[in-house]
């Protein structure tokens, strides 16, 4: 049954009154997920985003920008809660709002973690999540181009092409121009004795020359939307309707459960809401923040919260928004004695102009790259010899540091298994602990496995009022103690022959500050975000703080399932695109019943 007005709906009135699957929210989760679903000519579906769809602003689409469109109107444009382990300072955390969520305002670091991330997923109760049973998720995402022939005669980039994807809708490569100051980065790697790997293969650890999702013909970004929304809008039982926000997952009651029914939406508060029917499920795909959210405003999460905000509950699932964390980072800033720099792009005028027509002419030099070409990801061990200090603070603090005090008991038996899980990874060898993102003279510091954990909380009963996301950064000591650490390597990695001969000149935090004290201090006064929040809505035996089991559904409610980051049951060490990506390709076969290899029905 071919649907009317296929493809985009932009009036609501135009929609079918009942669709077999609802996907809400189109970034890299709900996309994939949609476009999988859509595959099977037989069901309709229908996805909702709460924002429109970007225009190709050169902010959106040229590599060198990247990030652009942060602040603007593709952004929520919302804080993480005033953190009291920040000094009180409040952290914007960008989301995208718009068709293809946050991958049209990332940097476009397209990697995947080391295999010891994924097999913790599968180790922390969640049977048939590995390595292994993502791996093929990960190849069938992406369309991977090789480095062009003067990128690999300049930097021999040693990539197995069976550990990439061909035939993916997402377009991946290496940048074609990578800022001269690489070379210095690369040459302190080694000159370090760290090896450089290949990230696909399991192994992303020590350096390795990250791709990014960019197409390598025109040069510009492959995001959810160019990958996923545009191959499957031209599906005769396919439809996206942007502009509008889900305010509430309606429910009823089934024989022995809740039973979703469908969703409400709005256009704006004022709006009068709108509804419209499934048949078989709806699918969050949200966000970290989001999701949980409309759980919540749905009725579904903790009693006493849904009470403060005049929410009646539907079903008691505690731990809806516990357990979100985040990659935390700090920079390391030093003045660079060289002449060809990222800054040229905004302090050099006439260098600008010209990257500019070379770039509108030819699609080559500094704005084919988004930055972050070659990234470190390091065990502790790697980059401090206090592993076993860290240890025994970690320790000696246990589990109930990490936690805000207010976490339901299941959440806090939940943490107790991850926490003997990051006392793991600090000794092991498998596991990175530090990513360093080197751009010029800063050197991006950030934590791969943070102890602490905070929650996101609905402040009132209405989606259209932000979430109160407290990311509780730092809440544990042991994360400003590694980051200590981290600081120590960065001037470590400043002191290199390599990059000596760029005389470099530590302007932030500056050379006197040195005692772990001072440094403790400029952690807590400058820590930031990578802009990776996950895990709210984590996969999880209930018991253990659990918000969906291992094939994805919400426990307690029948016909609802997550496909987004609030789902990881931890952050991987990588950026978390990706992974998304992965976990939403996974989530299609599972619910088309097509997975028989990774999850047991
Ligand atoms: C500035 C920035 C830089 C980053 N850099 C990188 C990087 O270089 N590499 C990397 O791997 N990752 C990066 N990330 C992270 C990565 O983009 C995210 O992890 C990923 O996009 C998360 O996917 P998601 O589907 O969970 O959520 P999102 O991408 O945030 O998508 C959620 C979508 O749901 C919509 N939505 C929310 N609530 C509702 C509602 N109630 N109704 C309808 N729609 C709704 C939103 O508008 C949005 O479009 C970056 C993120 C940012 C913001």
């Amino acid at each position: 049954h071919p649907l009317a007005n296929v493809g985009l709906v932009v009036r609501a009135e135009n929609l079918s009154s009942e669709y077999d699957y609802i996907v809400v929210g189109a970034g890299p989760g709900g996309l994939t997920v949609a476009n999988r679903l859509s595959e099977d000519k037989n069901v309709t579906v229908l996805v909702i985003e709460a924002g429109g769809f970007d225009q190709d602003e050169d902010f959106i689409t040229i590599p060198g920008l990247a990030g652009g469109a942060v602040g603007t109107r593709y952004d929520w444009n919302i804080s993480y809660a005033p953190d009291p382990a920040l000094n009180g300072r409040v952290v914007p955390i960008p989301r995208g709002k718009v068709v293809g969520g946050s991958t049209k305002l990332n940097r476009m670091v397209f990697d995947r973690g080391s295999r010891s991330d994924y097999d913790g997923w599968g180790a922390l109760g969640n049977d048939g999540w590995t390595f292994d049973t993502l791996l093929p998720y990960f190849h069938k995402t992406e369309n991977f181009t090789p480095a062009t022939a003067e990128i690999q005669a300049e930097y021999n980039i040693e990539v197995d092409p069976a550990n990439q994807g061909i035939g993916g809708y997402i377009q991946t490569t290496f940048s074609p121009f990578f800022w001269p100051t690489t070379k210095n980065i690369v040459q302190a790697t080694e000159e370090l004795g760290i090896a450089i790997n290949d990230q696909a293969t399991g192994n992303a650890l020590g350096g390795y020359y990250c791709p990014h999702n960019q197409d390598p013909e025109t040069v510009t970004r492959s995001s959810a939307e160019e990958a996923y929304y545009e191959s499957a809008k031209p599906r005769q039982n396919y439809h996206l309707l942007p502009g509008n926000l889900v305010t509430r997952i309606v429910t009823g009651n089934a024989s022995d459960s809740v039973q979703v029914t469908g969703v409400e939406f709005a256009t704006s508060k004022d709006a009068t809401p709108q509804t419209v029917k499934v048949r078989k499920e709806v699918i969050l795909a949200c966000g970290a923040l989001h999701t949980p959210q409309l759980l919540q405003v749905s009725g579904i999460g903790e009693p006493a919260l849904l009470e403060s905000i005049n929410v009646s509950t539907v079903v008691d699932l505690p731990a809806v928004g516990y357990n979100l964390h985040d990659h935390i980072n700090v920079v390391v800033v030093n003045a660079l004695n060289t002449t060809v720099q990222t800054n040229n792009l905004t302090t050099d005028t006439t260098f600008a102009a010209q990257a500019r027509n070379e770039y509108d002419t030819q699609r080559t030099g500094p704005y084919t790259t988004p930055t972050g070409d070659f990234l470190l990801f390091l065990p502790l061990k790697t980059f401090t010899n206090a592993t076993q200090s860290i240890l025994s603070q970690a320790l000696e603090a246990g589990p109930s540091s990490s936690l805000p005090t207010d976490v339901p008991p299941e959440v806090a038996a939940g943490y107790e298994d991850q926490f003997a899980l990051l006392n793991q990874k600090l000794e092991a060898d498998d596991s990175a602990i530090l990513e360093v993102i080197f751009a010029d003279g800063a050197f991006v510091l950030a934590l791969q496995h943070p102890y602490s954990r905070g929650s996101v909380k609905a402040n009132s009963s209405s989606m259209f009022d932000a979430p109160v996301a407290d990311v509780g950064f730092l809440r544990n000591n042991v994360d400003t103690a590694i980051i200590r650490e981290g600081v120590h390597f960065a001037r470590r990695l400043a002191g290199t022959q390599a990059i000596s001969a760029l005389n470099p000149f530590e302007v932030v935090p500056g050379g006197n500050v040195t005692s772990s004290a001072d440094i403790d201090a400029f952690v807590t006064g400058s820590a930031s975000t990578v802009f990776h929040p996950a895990s709210s809505c984590r996969m999880a035996p209930r018991e253990k703080g659990g918000v969906v089991d291992n094939e994805l559904k919400v426990y307690g409610v029948t016909g609802l399932r997550i496909a987004d980051a609030s789902v990881m049951p931890i952050l991987p060490a990588s950026h978390t695109m990706t992974s998304v990506y992965a976990i939403a390709e996974m989530a299609a076969d599972i619910i088309k019943g097509d997975c028989y290899k990774c999850v047991s029905h």
